[in-house]
C-alpha cells in the first residue's frame, strides 16, 4: 500500500485507482473470449462480445470508469432488485415476505423444476425468474405501465433522469420467452399471481428492458451499499429495512445458482442480469486505512460474454481481482 494515500486528495486518490482499474480491464478483456452472448433473447445476440467496462462511484464523489464505459444496456434480471423494492415499499415488507421466500434455489434463474418437485407455497426467492414473475403482480396499478411507474420513478429518484425501455428487447423477449410464460402459467395455477398473467408478465418484460449504463448500475449499488441513503444528499430514497434485505438477497441469490462461490470468492452482494450487466455494492466496515473512500462505494460493469450461469464471464472475473486487490468483501 502507498504510504500516506489517507491524506490524498479526490483526484490523486481517483488517478491512482484509475490506473489500476485500467491495467485490469485492458487483462480481464481478453477473457471474454471464454463466454458468449445470450441469444434467446433475439436481440440481446447483437451485442458486442469483446465489450467489458466498469464504473466505481465512491466517496467524495470518487469516480473511476474504464473501459467500454458509455453502451447502454437494458437491465434484465438486474431489475428484479427494484420491482423487490418497490413491492415492499408500495406493499409493505412482511405481505412480502408471506408471498416470497428468501431462500436461494440452487437452480438456473429460469427454472420451473423447483416449484414443482418441492410443492412449495412461495417461490423461493424475488431474484429467479419465478419470484420476480410472483413479485411483478404483486405490485400496485391495473395496467403494465401503472405497475412500471413506480419502479421508473424510484429510478429517477436515484440516477437523476428517468431510464427509457428499450422497446426493440422489449418485444424480442414478449415474442420469444415461451419459458416465461410457462413459469407464469404454473404460477397461475398454483394460485401465487395476484394480477392479470399477460399484465404481469407485459411488466416483466417491460422491466427487464428498462435500459441503463454502467454509471447509473454504480449509483445504485452506492445507495443500496449505503442502506438506502444517498450519501451525497442524505436523503433516504429506500428504508433502511428494505435495502439491508435487498442486499442479503443479492448476496444469497443475485449471481443465480453460482451465488456461493461468487459470495465465497468475492463477498459482495450484487445482482447479475444476461445483458451483462452487474450491479455490486460495497457495504461500508472497518477497513485498512489507506482505503476508506471504497467503503460504501456502488460498482457496475458490463461485459455481455457470458457463462453457462448466465453472468459476464469477464465481469465476475474483474470483480473477483478488484475485491481481493481492494479487500472489499464483507466477509
Ligand atoms: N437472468 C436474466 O437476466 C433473465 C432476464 C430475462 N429477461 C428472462 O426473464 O429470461
Amino acid at each position: 500500500m502507498v504510504q500516506g494515500i489517507a491524506n490524498w486528495n479526490t483526484e490523486q486518490t481517483e488517478e491512482w485507482l484509475q490506473s489500476y482499474v485500467d491495467d485490469w480491464v485492458a487483462f480481464y478483456r481478453k477473457h471474454t473470449t471464454d463466454g458468449e452472448v445470450a441469444s434467446y433473447i433475439p436481440v440481446l445476440q447483437e451485442a458486442d462480445p469483446d465489450n467489458l467496462g466498469i464504473t466505481i462511484i465512491g466517496k467524495n464523489g470518487i469516480t473511476i470508469r474504464s473501459g467500454d464505459d458509455s453502451i447502454p444496456f437494458t437491465m434484465q434480471s438486474i431489475s428484479k432488485v427494484l420491482s423487490f423494492i418497490v413491492g415492499c415499499m408500495e406493499r409493505g415488507v412482511a405481505y412480502m415476505l408471506d408471498r416470497v421466500d428468501v431462500e436461494p434455489a440452487g437452480e438456473a434463474f429460469n427454472s420451473i423444476i423447483h416449484l414443482e418437485m418441492k410443492q412449495v407455497k412461495k417461490p423461493f426467492n424475488p431474484l429467479i425468474n419465478a419470484g420476480a414473475i410472483t413479485v411483478t403482480s404483486l405490485l400496485e396499478g391495473k395496467t403494465s405501465d401503472e405497475k412500471l411507474k413506480p419502479i421508473l420513478e424510484l429510478l429517477e429518484d436515484m440516477l437523476g433522469y428517468r431510464p427509457a425501455i428499450n422497446v426493440e428487447v422489449y418485444e424480442s423477449e414478449r415474442d420469444s420467452s415461451m419459458r416465461n410464460r410457462a413459469i407464469g402459467y404454473y404460477l397461475l395455477e398454483v394460485g401465487f399471481l395476484e394480477s392479470d398473467l399477460n399484465i404481469t408478465l407485459e411488466t416483466y418484460f417491460k422491466q427487464c428492458s428498462i435500459e441503463v449504463t454502467m454509471d447509473d448500475l454504480a449509483r445504485i449499488g452506492m445507495i443500496l451499499a449505503n442502506d438506502g441513503e444517498d450519501p451525497d444528499t442524505q436523503e433516504e430514497i429506500i428504508p433502511r429495512q428494505v435495502a439491508r434485505i435487498a442486499k442479503a438477497l443479492m448476496l444469497t441469490c443475485g449471481m443465480y445458482d453460482a451465488s456461493g462461490k461468487f459470495a465465497t470468492y468475492v463477498g459482495i452482494p450484487a445482482k447479475s442480469g444476461v445483458s451483462g450487466g452487474i450491479l455490486a455494492a460495497v457495504p461500508p466496515r472497518v477497513r485498512e486505512e489507506e482505503l476508506p473512500f471504497l467503503d460504501g462505494c456502488g460498482i457496475g460493469v458490463y461485459g455481455p460474454a457470458l457463462d453457462d450461469k448466465g453472468n459476464s464471464i469477464a465481469g465476475i472475473r474483474l470483480l473477483r481481482h478488484i475485491a481481493k486487490q481492494w479487500d472489499l468483501s464483507i466477509f
